[in-house]
C-alpha cells in the first residue's frame, strides 16, 4: 500500500481563505477588525522565524498583527505587565506567547496571567479544563489542526483506536482530549511506555508528537493506519545544510499507512491557520456576535 497525503500545506491555505472572508464580514458589517499580538521573549532563532511568518499570515488574513519582543533577560514583573497591557487593549483579541520561555520565568505562571478569553493557544488552566471537561474552550492550535484533518480524511472517528505518542500540555494532552471527544478509544505513550511499537501497532489512528527525528518506523504502523506526524526537528543533510523532519519516518510508513502528512508541509502550517482562526473567535465571542462555524470543534 502507499498512503495517500494529507495535503497540510492547501489545507491550511484553505481555511486561512475562509478565516479571511469571516475578518471581512466583521469589518463591512460591525466595524470590527481582529488583533493578535505575540510576544517573544529572548532570541532563538527557530521562534524568531516562527513569529515572522505568524505575522506576515495573520496582516494576509486582514487582521492586526502586534509583535512585542523582549529581551533574554526580561524579568517577570516586566513580562506580567506586558500582559496586563494586552488583557486590557480592545484592539487586542487573541494573545500569544511564544514557548519555551528562558529559564528564569515561569512558563505556567505567565500563561495563567493571560485573559482565558483571549488565550488563543488554550493554554490557560480554565481552558485546559474546559476542554477536559467538553465545554466550550479556546482549543490549542496544533491539536486543533490535527482534528481537523483527521475529521476531513475520515469524517466520523467514532470508535477508532488513536495512540498518542507524547504526553506534553501543549500537544499530546490536549491532543488526546480531542480525539476522546471524538469517542475515540484513546491511549497516551510516553518515554516510559513498555513496548511502544505494540501499542502503536493497535492504533487506527498515529499521532506522534516527541521531538525525535524519524523515530516511528514503518513496521510499527498497521496497515492502512492515519498518521499525524507533528514533529518538527532539524536533520544535517551534509554538505552543511539541514533539513526539516517529522518524528516519523516517513519513507517507510508512507508504504503502509493509508494516509499520512509530510514534515514539512503537514501539521505545521494548520497550526498557524487555527492561530489565525482562534482569534476570529476569541472576537466574535468578545463582541457577542455569533462565532462562525467550522473555525473551531
Ligand atoms: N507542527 C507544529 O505545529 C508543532 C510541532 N511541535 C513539535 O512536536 C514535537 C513534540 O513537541 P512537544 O510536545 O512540545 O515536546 P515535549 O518535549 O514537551 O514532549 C515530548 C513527549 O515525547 C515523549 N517522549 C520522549 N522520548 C520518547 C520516546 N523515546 N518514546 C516515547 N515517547 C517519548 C516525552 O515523554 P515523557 O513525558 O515521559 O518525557 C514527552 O511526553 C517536537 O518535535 C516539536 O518541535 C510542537 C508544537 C507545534
Ligand atoms: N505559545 C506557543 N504556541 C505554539 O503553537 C508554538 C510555540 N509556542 N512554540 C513553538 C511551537 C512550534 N510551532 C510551530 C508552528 C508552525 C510550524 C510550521 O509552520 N512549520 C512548517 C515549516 C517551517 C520551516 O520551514 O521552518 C511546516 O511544518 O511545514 C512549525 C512549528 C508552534 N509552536
Amino acid at each position: 500500500m502507499t498512503a495517500s497525503i494529507i495535503d497540510g500545506k492547501a489545507f491550511a491555505a484553505g481555511l486561512r481563505d475562509t478565516v479571511a472572508g469571516h475578518v471581512a464580514a466583521l469589518a463591512a458589517d460591525h466595524g470590527l477588525v481582529p488583533g493578535l499580538a505575540v510576544v517573544l521573549v529572548g532570541e532563538d532563532p527557530a521562534s524568531q522565524v516562527y513569529v515572522r511568518s505568524k505575522g506576515k499570515m495573520t496582516v494576509e488574513v486582514g487582521m492586526r498583527s502586534f509583535e512585542h519582543r523582549l529581551a533574554a533577560d526580561t524579568d517577570e514583573a516586566t513580562l506580567l505587565k506586558v500582559i496586563h497591557d494586552l488583557n486590557n487593549d480592545p484592539e487586542v483579541h487573541g494573545i500569544l506567547v511564544q514557548l519555551p520561555l528562558p529559564d528564569h520565568l515561569d512558563s505556567d505562571l505567565v500563561i495563567n496571567a493571560i485573559d482565558p478569553a483571549k488565550d488563543v493557544d488554550g493554554f490557560h488552566i480554565s481552558n485546559v479544563g474546559l476542554l477536559a471537561t467538553g465545554q466550550k474552550a479556546m482549543v490549542p492550535c496544533t491539536p486543533l489542526g490535527c482534528l481537523l484533518m483527521l475529521r476531513a480524511h475520515h469524517g466520523n472517528l467514532s470508535g477508532m483506536e488513536a495512540v498518542v505518542i507524547g504526553r506534553s500540555n501543549i500537544v499530546g494532552k490536549p491532543m488526546a482530549q480531542l480525539l476522546l471527544g471524538e469517542s475515540c478509544t484513546v491511549t497516551i505513550a510516553h518515554s516510559r511506555t513498555r513496548d511502544l511499537p505494540g501499542v502503536v501497532r493497535r492504533a487506527d489512528i498515529v499521532v506522534a508528537a516527541v521531538g525525535r527525528a524519524q523515530m516511528v518506523p514503518g513496521d510499527w504502523i498497521k496497515p492502512g493506519a492515519t498518521v499525524i506526524d507533528v514533529g518538527i526537528n532539524r536533520i544535517d543533510a551534509g554538505e552543511g545544510k539541514t533539513r526539516l523532519v517529522g518524528d516519523v519516518d516517513f519513507d517507510s510508513a508512507a508504504a503502509v499507512a493509508g494516509a499520512i502528512t509530510p514534515v514539512p508541509g503537514g501539521v505545521g502550517p494548520m497550526t498557524i491557520a487555527c492561530l489565525l482562526a482562534n482569534t476570529v473567535t476569541a472576537c466574535c465571542r468578545a463582541n457577542g456576535l455569533p462565532e462562525p462555524e467550522g473555525l473551531t470543534v
